[in-house]
């Protein structure tokens, strides 16, 4: 992630386990009124939310809320029927290649040619970035993610959790000042969970932002600064995960889930309701 000029303000967000800096001036992500339409389905309908730099931001919602497809907008995958999305003050729908170098994503496994080896894969993304990285630094990368060792293999032959963590390095190694990552911790161990954790915080350290989604409340509430909670593609709440416990604490809804003190998946569950999603 490459630090940002341009001043610094606290903003008071604070963490579970501890308080972050996020820069207070221009987002570096703002979607505004979007709405995407298949056939006559509405997947988003008005949504609207911003992500400063520096903040670790999480989309929240039960199956088939608008997550993926309001990501996929984002990355300039599906165009939107109204609404808009600007990264770092320009609209995105006119942005230049330098503007959408600025966002980071996370490939699926299917979209690497699995022949090659992942040396050879990184040095193919790092050339479409135009960096001319020398095979040291390539190592390095590799190294950084566990892989130093399995430089030499095809992509095909690591496993479903390596293969995780190279898609990972291969989204960040233009050190893009904003990072998408669709449930990036599904399917990972405990141990890999954890260190890619460490590694989204890390992030935050140096002036980057994250937007990810994730079912899981526990990854929420570990290195969210703030989260949206969207259902049938709407916002149904947006705040620190402290401050929507707080805020939702005795709403009857969240009461008649809890099972002890109230929880952020109490407060999910509360808002978005116990039946299960197609
Ligand atoms: N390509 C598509 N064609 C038609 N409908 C779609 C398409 N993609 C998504 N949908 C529908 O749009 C709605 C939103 O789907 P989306 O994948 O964005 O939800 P999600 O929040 O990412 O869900 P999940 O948590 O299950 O991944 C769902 O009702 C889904 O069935």
């Amino acid at each position: 992630m490459s630090a940002h000029s341009g001043p610094i303000l606290m903003m008071g967000f604070r963490r579970h386990g501890g308080s972050s800096v996020v820069d207070a001036g221009q987002p570096i992500l703002e979607v505004r009124d979007l709405v995407v339409r298949y056939g006559s389905q509405t997947a988003v309908d008005g949504l609207s939310f911003s992500i400063q730099r520096g903040e670790i931001f999480g989309l929240l919602g039960p199956n088939g809320a608008g997550k993926t497809t309001t990501l996929s907008v984002i990355e300039g995958l599906r165009k939107p029927d109204s609404g808009s999305v600007s990264v770092d003050g320009a609209k995105f729908a006119h942005a230049s290649l330098a503007v959408r170098a600025k966002l980071g994503v996370q490939l699926q496994a299917s979209s690497f040619q699995s022949e090659l080896t992942i040396e050879q894969l990184t040095r193919l993304y790092a050339g479409l970035y135009g960096l001319d990285l020398p095979r040291r630094a390539l190592r390095e990368r590799l190294a950084d993610v566990g892989l130093g060792q399995e430089a030499d293999k095809p992509f095909k032959k690591l496993s479903g959790g390596q293969q995780q963590r190279f898609s990972l390095m291969v989204a960040t190694i233009h050190d893009p000042p904003i990072l998408l990552l669709d449930e990036p911790t599904s399917g990972l161990d405990p141990q890999s969970r954890r260190q890619l954790w460490d590694r989204i915080e890390g992030s935050r350290g140096k002036g980057g932002s994250i937007l990810l989604t994730t079912h899981s409340m526990e990854e929420a509430q570990a290195v969210c600064d703030r989260v949206a909670i969207i259902d049938h593609g709407r916002l149904q709440a947006l705040g620190a995960p402290r401050e929507l416990v707080a805020m939702h604490r005795d709403d009857p809804r969240v009461l008649a889930v809890a099972r002890g003190d109230v929880t952020l998946e109490d407060v999910f569950i509360g808002l978005t309701g116990s039946a299960i999603r197609d």
